[in-house]
């Protein structure tokens, strides 16, 4: 079978897709915010009458049953691999993390395959995450593989971010990660913009203009070298000395935040800086890196869109390679 199901299960997000391994053609798509924090949370809530694999599987048998109708497709019996959240303590099953160095060939990978079962009628390969001496991902270590394989003329050397709710900082030597970092950076935005004093300070707008603009680019610059904590409350000042009105003033929170995280790349002399962001998150991380003068290079957006299921289809690859029997039948 040349095609297999995708799934990137994010904290909020959930994607699912019909991808076929040849050349990584995404055929069909499903998105929705129906994030693992969502489902482990009304798994929780529903006197756990079942235990938390087969709840997921439930959820999993819903979305390919509606993405079945919804595409006029048979996907019966076909591969599953997730990658994100789905491995974590509030997902399907809770895997180990892999070590560094990590290889971003998709070598190193740990993960737990599942056989078809009465409760789950796909083959599921379950991806697991990387950790580090006192930080973790899951999902973005599949993605970075993804990047690598797409991606020729990467040396196999940089720093690798990757804007987010958890935005990451991967440091990569010789195609493998070192090391890396997490910054809360979306969702204190979404926490100080939403359940803070400043929530009265802030609107947000998808609108921009010089003035917007002069906001982000003035927060970029203030929060890379103020304390954060006091930088902060220059928010609600400039709202009261009627400064920025409140969608500028919420383009100056994103900016602190945002010149706050990449402030920390300015030890990266001589290391080169990829960009790893999908269309939402792009442009003000590649204008903050021009305001900060942070020589990077921006990767596509676009390869970022699909960057997990290129991921998949490498790991798929790897496990095909070093445990040949493992997907006997299932692809
Ligand atoms: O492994 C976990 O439990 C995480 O919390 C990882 C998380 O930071 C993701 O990498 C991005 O949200």
């Amino acid at each position: 079978m040349n095609t297999f199901l995708s799934c990137d299960w994010g904290t909020s997000s959930f994607r699912l897709r019909l991808v076929s391994r040849t050349g990584g053609h995404v055929l069909q798509e499903y998105t929705s915010p129906d994030g693992v924090q969502q489902i482990y949370n009304a798994y929780q809530q529903e006197l756990q009458s079942s235990d938390r694999e087969s709840y997921f599987f439930a959820f999993l048998n819903n979305k390919i049953s509606a993405f079945s109708m919804q595409t006029d497709i048979d996907l019966d019996g076909l591969l599953l691999v997730c990658s994100g959240m789905a491995s974590s303590s509030i997902g399907i099953k809770s895997l180990a993390y892999a070590g560094l160095p990590f290889s971003c060939s998709g070598r190193d990978v740990v993960f737990h395959f599942f056989k078809p079962s009465a409760n789950f009628g796909h083959p599921l390969l379950l991806v697991s995450g990387v950790r580090a001496e006192e930080d973790v991902m899951r999902g973005e270590e599949t993605q970075l593989i993804g990047v690598m394989a797409k991606i020729k003329d990467v040396k196999g050397n940089g720093m690798f971010i990757f804007p987010g709710t958890h935005s990451k900082h991967v440091a990569v030597q010789n195609q493998k990660i070192s090391n890396f970092q997490t910054f809360m950076t979306g969702e204190v935005y979404s926490l100080m913009s939403r359940a803070s004093i400043l929530s009265k300070s802030v609107s947000s707008s998808d609108s921009q203009g010089p003035e917007m603009e002069k906001a982000f680019e003035q927060g970029v610059a203030d929060g890379a070298e103020q304390n954060l904590l006091s930088a902060f409350f220059k928010v609600r000042a400039k709202d009261l000395f009627g400064k920025f009105n409140k969608f500028e003033n919420s383009q100056y929170l994103s900016g602190l935040l945002i010149g706050n995280e990449l402030g920390n790349l300015a030890d990266e002399s001589g290391n080169s800086v990829f960009l790893c962001s999908d269309a939402r998150l792009s442009g003000y991380y590649s204008k903050a890196l021009q305001i900060l003068d942070i020589p990077s290079t921006v990767l596509s957006p676009e390869l970022l869109r699909y960057a997990a299921v290129y991921g998949q289809i490498e790991i798929i690859n790897q496990i095909e390679m070093h445990e040949k029997d493992i997907f006997l039948g299932c692809l």
